[in-house]
């Protein structure tokens, strides 16, 4: 698809003071479905995760990119297609929500079009180091979550020509985490989306292609509402910092509060979530107002992220024996 599609049925998801777009979908399955979900991630034998970072497991459903960034296509476990039939249900629900045709859908030509699923674990304490998934996958992507909130903060690169640019991070361009990339990051994220269990979070355009994702590693969040004072930062002195996004036409700009990410661990200084008013949750979106903010500790956590792979290795010497792609 050379066009990455529209989404006017979504404009009341978007997520606001970020750059375009994400959108926050709140309760997309059901607490059944998490738990059976949850279930099916848990049972999962061995050999199918892969331990990376400090300690984060991962699984792959649907293949792995080869190193031309090629997926090798894999069968999908029926817990994804079947029961829930999930995959079929981001995709419909994409489809619908954009401007792709009935005639495209009928053709095959989804939004979206999942051919891969990625699977995380974080145990409390445990995050992801701010990444770009990258240019192998169309830069549309979803991601459920399950069994405990988190919060995914949004960076943005800086130029190392800046004058005097605020302090920075190095990159990892490896979205499993363990590989520099060497690209200079903000050190403070430009946003952050708090992600509540069941929600499908929706990563696209120029938020995709442009700006990196991450989880800090921390045992607790306080969040608040964008525009609310709270004790801390009127404690600092009321040091409020407008981080300028660079948002292209919108300029917007982000009330971010000085050195709230610095400190990692169990510390739980406050951070400005986006899409507080996206939440479907009254009383985290009254806890949200408050000067004191909410304050939850992390649980287990799984995300499942549904993407697409542009290019797939098709048949040729290859084909599906016992379950695999394997040598005819
Ligand atoms: O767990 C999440 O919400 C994000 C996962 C992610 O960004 C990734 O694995 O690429
Ligand atoms: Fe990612």
């Amino acid at each position: 698809m050379a066009d990455l599609p529209r989404f006017p049925l979504l404009d009341k998801q978007r997520v606001p003071h970020l750059p375009p777009a994400g959108y926050y979908v709140a309760d997309f399955i059901t607490e059944e479905e998490e738990a059976l979900l949850l279930r099916k991630i848990d049972e999962t034998p061995q050999p199918k995760w892969k331990t990376v970072g400090t300690g984060r497991r991962l699984q792959y459903w649907g293949g792995t990119l080869s190193k031309k960034n090629v997926l090798v296509p894999e069968p999908m476990p029926d817990f994804l297609t079947a029961f829930p039939e999930i995959i079929q249900r981001i995709d419909a629900f994409l489809d619908i929500a954009s401007d792709v045709t009935d005639k495209d859908v009928q053709e095959g030509k989804h939004a979206l079009g999942i051919n891969q699923v990625l699977v995380n674990e974080y145990k409390p304490g445990q995050g992801i180091a701010p990444h770009e998934d990258g240019p192998a996958f169309r830069p549309l992507v979803a991601t459920l979550s399950l069994g405990s909130h988190t919060v995914l903060d949004l960076h943005h690169y800086v130029s190392p020509t800046t004058p005097s640019p605020p302090m920075v991070a190095t990159a990892s361009l490896d979205p499993e985490g363990e590989e520099g990339g060497g690209k200079a990051i903000a050190a403070v994220p430009l946003g952050h989306v708090l992600l509540l269990p069941r929600s499908l979070f929706v990563l696209s355009g120029n938020l995709y292609q442009s700006h990196l994702h991450g989880i800090a590693e921390r045992d607790k969040d306080t969040c608040v509402a964008p525009g609310v004072v709270t004790e801390a930062v009127a404690g600092a002195g009321g040091e409020v910092k407008a981080a300028e996004v660079d948002a292209g036409a919108e300029g917007l700009s982000v009330a971010e509060i000085t050195d709230a990410d610095a400190d990692g661990g169990g510390s739980a200084r406050p951070v400005v979530v986006a899409n507080a008013a996206l939440l479907a949750r009254p009383d985290i979106e009254s806890a949200l107002a408050n000067a004191e903010g909410w304050t939850r500790e992390r649980g287990t956590r799984a995300s499942l992220t549904f993407r697409r792979a542009e290019r797939v290795l098709k048949g040729g010497a290859f084909s599906m024996i016992g379950g695999r792609m394997q040598r005819a």
